[in-house]
């Protein structure tokens, strides 16, 4: 990683109009838009311009994922079409990760982006010292028009004894290897858990994801939960759920975690267990938000106070890069004066990549319960469609919708399956334009697509 380098030429004049503190995919957006549109922008980063999502999240992830499903289509060539044997290598991905990637995790190319359209780029750690300040490197600087913030999350590591000593990984160091651990556990079954659980277990390594909640993918669906569990557990991951994890110890080379039934060893383990995002340390206090907070609250064109505006990860809407994506381009038009339409959050997607992708939008069976709609739910099986069948090996999946029966839309929609992260891009429209039930019934769904499958599940809608 570049070195820090808080005092160069970028606070030679310690104010501006715009500071973004935190130059993630959203905060980049904001800053290099802004100064494109001429207006005198400070980036402020600590680590790597881009922030977590192309260095140690999205990008590199879904480049191994890409390389170990190659492994396992070619396995399937066994049940489909002859006879194919593998030899998995991690070679060819890690240096993809990092040559095509991250550069050695170099953002020169994105610094350089932004200071090309005017912006000022500062690396260091900034802190938040009033509604119109920040201090970065012992050096105050003002905003004239706005502050803002767009810091994100870090992993967090649960007060587990004996975890802080050792030698774990979490998703900021795993990008770098590039041999598989010959066994891996991983503490946390969410998604950072589950996607790269079937990853290094396409690999080769032994994979063990120990998971405190009674299901991985807690946050999902059931349905989405069995079938990703099943297809983790046949490319040889064991599951460990409703374990909390007590203790964990390291001997010099392996790991010893202390589940309440049973212990887990493995040469490396990953802590996937969620995000931190530090507002204490930020200055919290300093705009007038509780520092004990999780999240910034943050109005409909993303305020937190009067001159300070709030997106991405830290607001807690969503820990995904279209959000901070999308958040972003609202900060933008609402700095700019030009009257955004406020956020909504009606409709959010999101994809986890494992195979089956298990992806969803809006709410869940059991959060729709909670806001006491009266419900239709309808679920077909993708091995039951007519694509799904045709598919054979590696079909399993579900498709699920959730209507509030008395506005007769959908509110949410699971869809598992190969390729269930491009299927739920109907169910996004469905869900987010609010369309009636009875247009869906009536549209002609492309023959045998594993889209049509919502089709089958509209059919299935019943009452609850
Ligand atoms: C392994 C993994 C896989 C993921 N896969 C996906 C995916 O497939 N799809 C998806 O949509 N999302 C995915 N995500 C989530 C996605 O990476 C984040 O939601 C996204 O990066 C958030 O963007 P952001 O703009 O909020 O901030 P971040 O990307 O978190 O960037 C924040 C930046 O702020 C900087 N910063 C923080 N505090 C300070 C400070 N005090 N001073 C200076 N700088 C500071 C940090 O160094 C960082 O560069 C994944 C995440 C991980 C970890
Ligand atoms: N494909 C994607 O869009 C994608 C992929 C990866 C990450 N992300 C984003 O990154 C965020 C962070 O991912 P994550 O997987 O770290 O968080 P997560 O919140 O999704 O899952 C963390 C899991 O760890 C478990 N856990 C916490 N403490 C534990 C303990 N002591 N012992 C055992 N289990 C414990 C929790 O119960 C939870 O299931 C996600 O919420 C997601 O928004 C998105």
């Amino acid at each position: 990683m570049p070195q820090d380098n808080a005092v160069n030429d970028a606070t030679s004049t310690r104010e501006a109009d715009v500071i973004v503190l935190g130059m993630g995919p959203g905060g980049e957006s904001v800053a290099g838009t802004l100064a494109d549109a001429g207006l005198d922008v400070v980036g402020i980063d600590e680590r790597l311009v881009g922030g977590e999502c192309p260095y140690y999240g999205c990008i590199p992830s879904k480049m191994l994922i890409r390389a170990a499903n190659a492994l396992s289509e070619a396995r399937r060539v066994n049940d489909l079409a002859g006879s194919s044997s593998v030899e998995p290598d991690l070679g060819p991905v890690a240096l993809r990760i990092r040559e095509e990637a991250t550069d050695y995790w170099d953002d020169r190319v994105a610094v350089e982006r932004f200071e090309s359209k005017g912006g000022r780029f500062i690396r260091g750690t900034g802190t938040l010292v009033g509604t119109d300040a920040v201090q970065v490197g012992g050096v105050p600087l003002t905003a004239r028009k706005a502050v803002v913030i767009a810091t994100g999350t870090a992993p967090a590591v649960p007060p587990i004894p004996g975890l802080a000593e050792t030698p774990f990984w979490t998703n900021r160091d795993i990008f770098a290897v590039e041999e598989p651990p010959r066994s891996l556990a991983i503490l946390g079954g969410g998604a950072i858990g589950v996607e790269l659980a079937q990853a290094f277990a396409r690999f080769g390594s032994e994979v063990t994801v120990i998971e405190a909640a009674d299901r991985i993918l807690a946050a999902d669906e059931p349905e989405a939960s069995r079938i990703v569990a099943q297809a983790l557990e046949r490319d040889g991951v064991s599951i460990c759920a409703g374990a909390p994890a007590q203790e964990v110890s390291h001997d010099g080379s392996v790991f010893t975690i202390s589940l309440p039934d049973r212990m887990v060893t493995a040469e490396r383990l990953l802590v996937a267990a969620g995000r931190t995002t530090r507002l204490d340390e930020l200055g919290a206090a300093s705009i007038g938000v509780d520092p004990g907070s999780r999240y910034l609250p943050t109005d409909g064109t993303l305020r937190v106070t009067e001159g300070v505006w709030a997106l991405g990860d830290v607001t807690g809407k969503g820990a995904f890069t279209h959000m901070s994506m999308y958040q972003a381009g609202i900060v933008i038009q609402d700095i700019l004066g030009q009257g955004p339409r406020p956020a909504e959050y009606h409709a959010v997607p999101r994809v986890t990549f494992t195979d089956p992708e298990s992806a969803a939008v809006g709410l869940t069976e059991q959060q729709a319960r909670e806001q006491g709609l009266r419900l239709r739910v309808g679920v077909a099986r993708v091995p039951s469609t007519a694509r799904g069948w045709i598919h054979k090996s590696g079909n399993e999946g579900v498709i699920k919708l959730i209507e509030d029966a008395d506005a007769g839309v959908l509110v949410g929609a699971t869809s598992v399956g190969p390729h269930g992260g491009e299927v739920l891009g109907a169910l996004a429209v469905a869900v987010h334009a609010r369309v009636p039930v009875a247009a869906l019934r009536g549209m002609i769904w492309a023959y045998p697509t594993f889209h049509r499958g919502i089709e089958d599940a509209l059919r299935h809608l019943h009452d609850e």
